[in-house]
């Protein structure tokens, strides 16, 4: 950086603070929204992600993540309690997207505008001895909320949800967006992948591979038995006993469980559920850019075959 004429350390080392200080916080005022823009215009080209619940278990790392993806130029950060703390966090890490901070809900629709993907973790995890569905009171209301914003502020982005039950979030979404008049099916996603990186893992210790040369594909919905690994379809091509089809059925299906006991009250899956959320996610910047070939499995609306 070329010092300016006639400026000592002191004056620079204050002109340099007062350009990055505060880290990337959405700040209401003028001056700090001129700052964070000249920020953006040296950003890295990509697209713009929002996480909605960015503080949370899964919201964390999955922001983390999402920072380190060289297609994402901008990564807004919403949640209801601590993300300046979050934001700022994160801001530091010395990757492409620039990094700005949204807390409650008077903020909710900054942190929605022109972005081209929404990532939605927000809403309670379940405790031992819960199903999913036992989170629908709460965590309804949330995504609904959170859908009534996006088809305000966002209407044409990409949906990606993981709060449980996906399997009702989804739906609701869907009727907040139609009463809209937003619904587009292509981009609303129920996020499974998390079955899908599960079954991945599970086959392969059967099967003696690398999980990472295994795709297995997971259909149906999030919950249970609506859970449907096709261990027909599996690739590399491969076959199982009745014993090996019943074990991995049954461990596919129950791989929310398992983490939510072995977490003994402290929640569900978190980590492998924010890795799970960024394969996913690449996979609609991927779409997005225009890539061919992309596939993956996700909750969506479809019409029924005869
Ligand atoms: N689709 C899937 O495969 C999976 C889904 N999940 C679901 O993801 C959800 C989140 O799980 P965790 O991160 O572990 O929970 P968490 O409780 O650790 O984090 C949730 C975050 O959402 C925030 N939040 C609450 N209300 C909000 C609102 N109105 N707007 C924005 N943010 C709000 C909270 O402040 C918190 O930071 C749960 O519903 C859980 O069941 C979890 C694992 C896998
Ligand atoms: O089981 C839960 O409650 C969280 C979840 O959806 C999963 O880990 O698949």
């Amino acid at each position: 950086m070329q010092p300016s004429s006639g400026e000592n350390v002191n004056q620079r080392i204050a002109r340099i603070s007062a350009h990055l200080d505060p880290p990337n916080l959405h700040m209401e005022n003028t001056a700090s929204v001129s700052r964070l823009n000249c920020r953006a215009k040296g950003a890295a080209a990509g697209f713009r992600v929002a996480v909605l619940g960015a503080a949370g278990g899964i919201g964390q790392p999955l922001a983390m993540l999402m920072k380190m993806n060289p297609l994402v130029s901008v990564l807004h950060l919403y949640d209801v309690v601590n993300t300046p703390g979050v934001t700022s966090d994160i801001s530091h890490m010395d990757t492409g997207a620039v990094v700005r901070g949204f807390l409650g809900q008077q903020q909710l629709e900054e942190a929605l505008t022109g972005v081209d993907l929404v990532i939605i973790p927000a809403g309670v995890p379940r405790k031992p001895g819960m199903t999913r569905d036992d989170l629908f009171n709460i965590n309804a209301g949330i995504v609904r909320t959170l859908s009534e914003a996006i088809a305000k502020c966002c209407p044409n982005a990409i949906v990606n949800v993981i709060s449980n039950p996906v399997n009702s979030t989804v739906p609701i979404a869907a009727e907040v967006f139609k009463k809209a008049g937003t619904f587009d099916p292509k981009k609303l996603l129920g996020v499974t992948m998390l079955d899908v990186v599960r079954a991945n893992t599970f086959v392969a210790e059967v099967l003696g591979l690398d999980p990472r040369d295994v795709n297995v594909p997971v259909v149906g919905g999030h919950a249970g038995v609506t859970i449907l690994p096709l261990l027909s379809q599996v690739k590399p091509p491969c076959s199982f006993t009745p014993k090996e089809v019943d074990y991995l059925t049954d461990r596919i299906q129950n791989g929310g469980t398992e983490v939510v006991e072995a977490k003994a009250g402290a929640g569900s899956a978190t980590l492998s559920m924010a890795y799970a959320a960024v394969k996913f996610a690449d996979a609609c910047l991927r779409g997005l850019r225009g890539d061919a070939s992309v596939v993956e499995c996700a909750f969506v609306a479809s019409q029924a075959c005869d």
